[in-house]
């Protein structure tokens, strides 16, 4: 039975599928809807996409601006990274806090993040490839982010590979934040 763990931060959960074993090799299944719904997760997704990482890279941290914020669901199936959230709710209890979460291709465990986070992670075993889902489709405008070492978050790596874009995304403290619960 797929196990749907909550996070420290409101709306966020672990998602541990059971791993079926034989002599060709595993079987996962992340997402299946009647257990999301069950937990009250949602199951509508627009777009599905992946990138492939190598050791030391980080990704983030990102979201999408309303209207176009979105759930996002993410999962590896190559690798291992220390996958990151930050909690950008004005009115959340956990405001500014963030939840790290080992993410393997051995484990094949994911994370399902709800609108109002910021999402990174950083490459412990490459090469890492992440799947995603998000609820609503990449809009560039509204594409954006927080630098990743400007929210307390206790890195393995000082000097991690990261885009130019991300180099020069806001600090969390300067970051106006939008992003209310729902
Ligand atoms: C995210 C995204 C990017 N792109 C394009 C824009 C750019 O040319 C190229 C690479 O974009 P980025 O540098 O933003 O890619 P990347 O830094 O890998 O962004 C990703 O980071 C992780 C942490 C996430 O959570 C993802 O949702 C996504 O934001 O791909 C799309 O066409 N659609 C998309 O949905």
């Amino acid at each position: 039975m797929t196990e749907i763990i909550g996070l420290d931060l409101p709306g966020a959960f672990e998602i541990r599928p059971p791993v079926h074993r034989d002599l060709r090799g595993t079987f996962r299944k992340i997402m299946h809807r009647p257990t999301f719904e069950r937990h009250g997760l949602s199951t509508e997704f627009a777009e599905e996409y992946f990138t492939e990482s190598a050791d030391r890279v980080l990704r983030g941290l990102h979201f999408q601006l309303p209207p176009h914020d979105h759930v996002k669901l993410v999962y590896c199936v190559t690798g291992a990274v220390l996958d990151v959230a930050v909690d950008l709710r004005r009115d959340s209890p956990t405001f500014g806090r963030h939840v790290m979460v080992e993410l393997s291709a051995e484990l094949g465990n994911g994370v399902y993040l709800p609108p109002g986070l910021a999402h990174g992670f950083y490459v412990r075993r490459g090469p890492a490839i992440l799947v995603y889902k998000t609820s609503t489709v990449h809009t560039a405008s509204a594409d954006s982010g927080i630098r990743w070492d400007s929210a307390g978050i206790d890195w393995p790596d000082t000097a991690p590979i990261l885009s130019g874009r991300d180099l020069n995304l806001p600090t969390l403290e300067s970051f106006e934040s939008p992003f209310h619960i729902r």
